[in-house]
């Protein structure tokens, strides 16, 4: 059996060697995927400098000297949004009438809204006050500067990122292919047909739907999903088919505990030569844990049955590995404070599903719930994030520092976990 952390290590090592490919997309369809280049502003934005405001466009110079004398300008022409304003500078003494987000005419450096201004019939304008240099006006460059990093690689996109994006003209980014997936259910207990009357001893496949759910949300390709009934024979055919099949990864749930001839993975993964790199881990839940590495370099996760040892499994060890994939940086936990007390098995890791509130003086503050069992699958319904204590401590108390962690692996998280401390060069 080995730690957690040394799990989550093996697995990150072994999924840093497969190098997924990437591919041009359209900004259409980048959210949910991971970026594979760096991305710099190819121009600055705002594009131009511009009104943020309808108003009038002047030169604060003219004017800037007396209070008393409030500007009392001929307004020249007329900029709408799209249009070119005239060539000669702005003259003094003058104005033009400026819609928001046209091109400030040459010249002028301040615009006073048009509320603010009283229009005469002979085509002046008077100020009822005189706004600062610069008022009103969107400097070019002001958003984003030309040439700006905009996003690194291993940026998982999501929505926010498209907008700043198609400001700047980008069309598409180079971006991960989606890894590629099967999942498999076993159980002769386990039926995927949810419409079906359960008959005695039956329940519903939930861990397949879960983690289907899950991996499209981690914007995976998922390529083949089966149930299989616990016969080493059909599992070792079916590896057999998968391995025909281009993929980086296979996720089963079930028969990796003690069962014997119900617990078929370890043996049927070895039956077609792969190498079981480990297989029992000190977590709670998923103690069975299996991780191996196919024939064909793809990696396999045998995760137990147990609805949130599936969970938890899908959470942190497959999580793990497809960030390394996608070259996205190795998670950090963010550090809450428990509000509770809770005690733990000695000597191995728990996850448990926890909610976390943001408490005074920037506290993060974690209600452990008191009784959570791997069979259950309720927690999941009203948890916004996972709490992992480590197997050096067992009783915790409130104000006890804890590792928390998303709920859903690789958002953008609120709030930010700190940046890791950097170790110490010990020189040599
Ligand atoms: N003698 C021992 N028994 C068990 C051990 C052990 O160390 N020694 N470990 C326990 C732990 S911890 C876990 S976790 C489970 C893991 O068992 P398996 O991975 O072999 O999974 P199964 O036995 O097939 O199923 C366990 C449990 O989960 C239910 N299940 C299975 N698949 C699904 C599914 N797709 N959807 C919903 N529920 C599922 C299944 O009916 C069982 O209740 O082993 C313990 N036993
Ligand atoms: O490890 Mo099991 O997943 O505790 O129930």
């Amino acid at each position: 059996m080995i730690p957690f952390p040394q799990a989550i290590y093996s697995v990150i090592q072994s999924a840093n060697q497969l190098d997924l490919p990437t591919q041009r997309t359209d900004l259409t369809a980048l959210s949910g995927r991971i970026c594979a280049e760096r991305i710099t502003a190819p121009r600055p934005l705002q594009p131009f400098t511009n009104s943020a405001m309808d108003g009038f466009a002047f030169r604060h110079q003219d004017h800037c000297s007396s209070h008393e004398h409030q500007p009392y300008l001929r307004v020249r022409s007329t900029i709408a949004a799209g249009e070119t304003p005239p060539a000669q500078p702005l003259p003094a003494g003058e104005c033009d009438r400026i819609l928001t987000g046209a091109v400030l005419p040459n010249g002028a450096d301040s615009v006073i809204p048009l509320e603010q201004t009283e229009t005469s019939a002979d085509g002046y304008v008077s100020f009822h006050h005189m706004p600062k240099l610069g008022a009103n006006v969107r400097k070019a460059g002001e958003d984003i500067a030309a040439e700006q990093l905009i996003i690194e690689p291993g940026t998982l996109l999501d929505p926010g990122h498209i907008m700043p994006l198609a400001a700047l003209g980008i069309e598409n980014l180079a971006v991960y292919r989606k890894p590629r997936v099967a999942t498999i259910t076993t159980g002769n207990e386990v039926t995927q047909d949810l419409g079906t009357q359960l008959k005695q001893g039956q329940i519903f496949d939930s861990n397949h739907f879960y983690t289907q759910a899950l991996l499209r949300h981690l914007s995976c390709d998922l390529v083949d999903n089966r149930h299989l009934q616990d016969d080493k024979k059909l599992f070792v055919n079916h590896l057999h088919y998968l391995l025909s099949l281009d993929l980086d990864m296979v996720i089963s749930s079930g028969a990796v505990s003690a069962g014997a001839e119900y617990d078929f993975v370890r043996e049927g993964l070895q039956a077609i030569g792969a190498e079981i790199i480990f297989h029992k881990v000190a977590i709670r839940p998923g103690k069975p844990n299996l991780f191996a590495h196919l024939p064909n370099g793809a990696l396999y996760f045998g995760l137990p049955g147990n609805p949130l040892a599936t969970a938890a499994g899908l959470r942190f060890l497959v999580a793990a590995a497809l960030r390394a994939m996608t070259n996205q940086p190795v998670e950090q936990p963010l550090i809450g404070q428990c509000t509770t007390t809770h005690s733990k098995k000695s000597g191995i890791s728990r996850a448990l599903l926890c909610t976390c509130v943001g408490g005074q003086d920037q506290r993060l503050l974690v209600n452990i719930p008191d009784s959570q069992s791997s069979f259950m699958t309720n927690p999941l319904l009203t948890a916004n994030s996972w709490v992992l204590l480590n197997e050096d401590k067992d009783d915790y108390k409130p104000g006890d520092k804890v590792d928390t962690y998303p709920l859903l692996p690789g958002q953008r998280s609120w709030p930010k976990p700190a940046a890791p401390k950097q170790k110490k060069d010990k020189g040599g």
